[in-house]
């Protein structure tokens, strides 16, 4: 927290306050995916136990040009779980489904979850990493605050070992997370690339 701003003052209080909420709610939805893939919770949790959580706050100044640019290229987060808070209720969200690009509603204090690529490769793909890009607005600013719970630097990420025994086969390389990261930043924002990358 000392890396950010004192002011305003209650700016600090509030980041941190929204930082451990949000910790709670990704370990409340990690249990619920864990519980849906039929792995012991403790098992998935672990991964993420005490992980440094990452939070960007994204200002996106409004562009008369708009229909020319982006405001974030097409990407995956590398992130086991995000969780985006759309702050003004200005729309600027898509995700890529099927080909097409698809607008997200920004929901009134809403929190959005998106499956970043560690937990495809956890889930050995049940669960897929989405490609998502904003958009910005030819009149209105759009603020958005996203934290990502990475995985803990020690971790290994690969199909978690419940998902592949009794003869299931691993759709993914194992790596340990700081390698992944190290490629994750190398192939830029590129949509799909890294998880793609990681297939077997
Ligand atoms: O601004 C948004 O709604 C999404 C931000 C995002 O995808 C990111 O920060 O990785
Ligand atoms: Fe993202």
């Amino acid at each position: 927290m000392r890396l950010w701003p004192e002011h305003p003052p209650s700016f600090r209080n509030s980041m941190e306050r929204f930082s451990s909420e949000t910790t709670k709610v990704v370990q409340y939805l990690l249990k619920f995916l864990a519980m849906d893939m039929g792995v012991d919770p403790d098992s998935l949790l672990e991964i993420f136990r005490g992980e440094p959580q990452n939070m960007r706050a994204n200002y996106y100044p409004p562009c008369r040009q708009a229909g020319k640019v982006l405001g974030l290229s097409p990407h995956c987060d590398a992130s086991g779980l995000t969780l985006v808070l759309q702050v003004n209720n200005v729309q600027g969200l898509q995700i890529r489904k099927d080909g097409q690009w698809l607008a997200v509603d920004a929901l009134d204090g809403a929190l959005l979850a998106n499956v970043g690529d560690v937990l495809e490769v956890l889930s050995n793909g049940r669960y897929r990493s989405i490609e998502h890009r904003t958009v910005v607005n030819p009149e209105k600013e759009r603020i958005s605050a996203a934290v990502f719970h990475l995985a803990c630097p020690d971790a290994t990420i690969g199909p978690l070992p419940e998902l592949v025994k009794d003869g299931g086969k691993a759709a993914y390389k194992s790596m340990a997370f700081e390698d992944f990261l190290k490629l994750f930043f190398s192939t830029k924002l590129d949509g799909r690339a890294t998880v793609e990358g990681l297939r077997i």
